[in-house]
């Protein structure tokens, strides 16, 4: 069980995280987490062993664990100085730094600084209750901090018209947006971004978009699109394999003769020069991929996603879907993060809504595959289902069976 511990001065939070933690047992969002009391001047939290603190405004000498910024007395920072600030120091989270016309969050993400804005703050009781109680039920800090944000916005417009959220934040109206070049207000904000503008990418059809198999051969591509398979993925980790740019290809002249979806993983350049249907790219890839020339190409563009930021980064990208990932463990990649589950994808599902198509991926099979489809996912894509099924073509079958929308939905 993961532990909350709230020293004595922070007593007044208690009322906003128990609703929390309840929402959170409903929906089964993560391990349960009891409430206790800190020794300490800063929160603890156990999780799975280890502890970590976390303190508000702290001085310099009480300073350990993370540090959350989160009160402001004018003059107020530039958004220039706190993104330099973030960026040299992981332990800082910046929360609701006041602009002109709204508010900002920003934290430390492998050396550089990342941030959400959005121009209602919200009330800043429930959002130091959600960041505390997403911290503690294992979200990582950049979703900790904008589930905070949503929380907090949900919080105060419910209690200002009654329409709003108390429980766990689930529209999309509620979440702040990620700061980046997409966003229009990066430049007027003084926010330095990586990545550059693009317009939004080319649409996928959904109605081929139910089984996804993503394989790592050629030879399994056109196999899959004989058995009428409609979407599927080259997927081949070896930038140094020999027959790559012919694999490839191959894989783009199959899927026109068979009028099927057929992405290249990775390789965009080359998906670019073969006039791919689209490519799929991770997180990772969206600051050095250059976007701009794959939606010019008119290429599909398919983004991975692993929790609430990168979901809401992805859609600033308006790609043409977004994997969520990985759903149950998997052996098929080494992952950073944790499984997410039924439960968190669900509420991601909701999150999206029709806004972008949606795939579930990692360790789908025909057993779970009908709980998945029940999140209301656009997409179910496999690996081992399919490549290391006794019978694929039984498997497809069968998984065809399972993905299919009702008319009326
Ligand atoms: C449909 C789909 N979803 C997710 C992934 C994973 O992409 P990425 O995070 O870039 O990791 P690699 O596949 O490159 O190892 C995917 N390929 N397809
Ligand atoms: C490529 C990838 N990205 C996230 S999970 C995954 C692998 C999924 O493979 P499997 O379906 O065999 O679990
Ligand atoms: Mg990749």
């Amino acid at each position: 069980m993961n532990a909350l511990c709230l020293p004595d001065h922070l007593a007044p939070l208690l009322m906003h995280i128990e609703p929390l933690l309840a929402a959170a047992d409903k929906y089964q969002l993560g391990e349960a987490v009891s409430m206790d009391w800190s020794g300490s001047e800063v929160v603890d939290i156990h999780l799975e062993g280890t502890t970590f603190k976390v303190a508000f405004n702290p001085s310099e000498s009480e300073a350990q664990g993370l540090e959350v910024r989160d009160q402001w007395i004018a003059p107020y920072p530039t958004l220039a100085e706190m993104q330099q600030q973030v960026a040299a120091n992981p332990a800082l989270v910046v929360c609701g730094l006041p602009t002109e016309q709204g508010c900002v969050d920003i934290w430390h993400h492998l050396g550089e600084a990342r941030a959400v804005y959005c121009h209602h703050a919200g009330a800043s009781e429930p959002q130091r209750a959600m960041l505390l109680a997403a911290l503690a039920l294992d979200y990582p800090l950049e979703d900790a901090v904008t589930l905070s944000r949503a929380h907090a916005r949900g919080y105060l417009e419910s209690h200002a018209d009654g329409y709003g959220e108390t429980g766990w934040p689930m529209t999309r109206a509620l979440f702040p947006r990620p700061l980046t070049a997409n966003h229009p207000e990066c430049d007027e904000l003084g926010w330095a971004s990586k990545e550059v503008a693009v317009s939004p990418f080319a649409t996928v059809e959904r109605d081929k978009l139910a089984l996804y198999p993503v394989v790592d051969t050629a030879q399994w591509v056109t196999r899959l699109l004989d058995l009428g398979v409609k979407t599927t993925q080259l997927r081949i980790k070896d930038p140094s394999e020999p027959t790559l740019p012919a694999q490839i290809t191959t894989i783009v002249e199959a899927g026109k003769q068979h009028g099927a979806q057929v992405f290249v993983n990775d390789y965009w350049q080359l998906a670019i020069d073969n006039q791919a249907y689209g490519v799929h790219l991770g997180q990772e890839d969206l600051e050095t991929a250059d976007l701009a020339a794959i939606q010019q190409a008119g290429l599909r563009l398919g983004l991975s996603t692993h929790g609430y930021y990168e979901i809401l980064r992805a859609a600033e990208f308006a790609p043409s879907y977004i994997a969520l990932g990985h759903i149950f463990p998997t052996t098929t990649k080494d992952m950073p993060s944790k499984p997410q589950g039924l439960n968190r994808l669900a509420l991601y599902q909701k999150l999206i809504g029709d806004a972008f198509p949606t795939v579930a991926i990692g360790g789908i099979d025909l057993s779970r595959a009908e709980r998945v489809w029940r999140t209301g996912v656009s997409s179910v894509a496999v690996v081992r289902a399919v490549t290391q099924a006794d019978d694929p073509a039984k498997a497809i079958a069968a998984f065809e069976d399972i993905l299919v929308r009702n008319p009326a939905e």
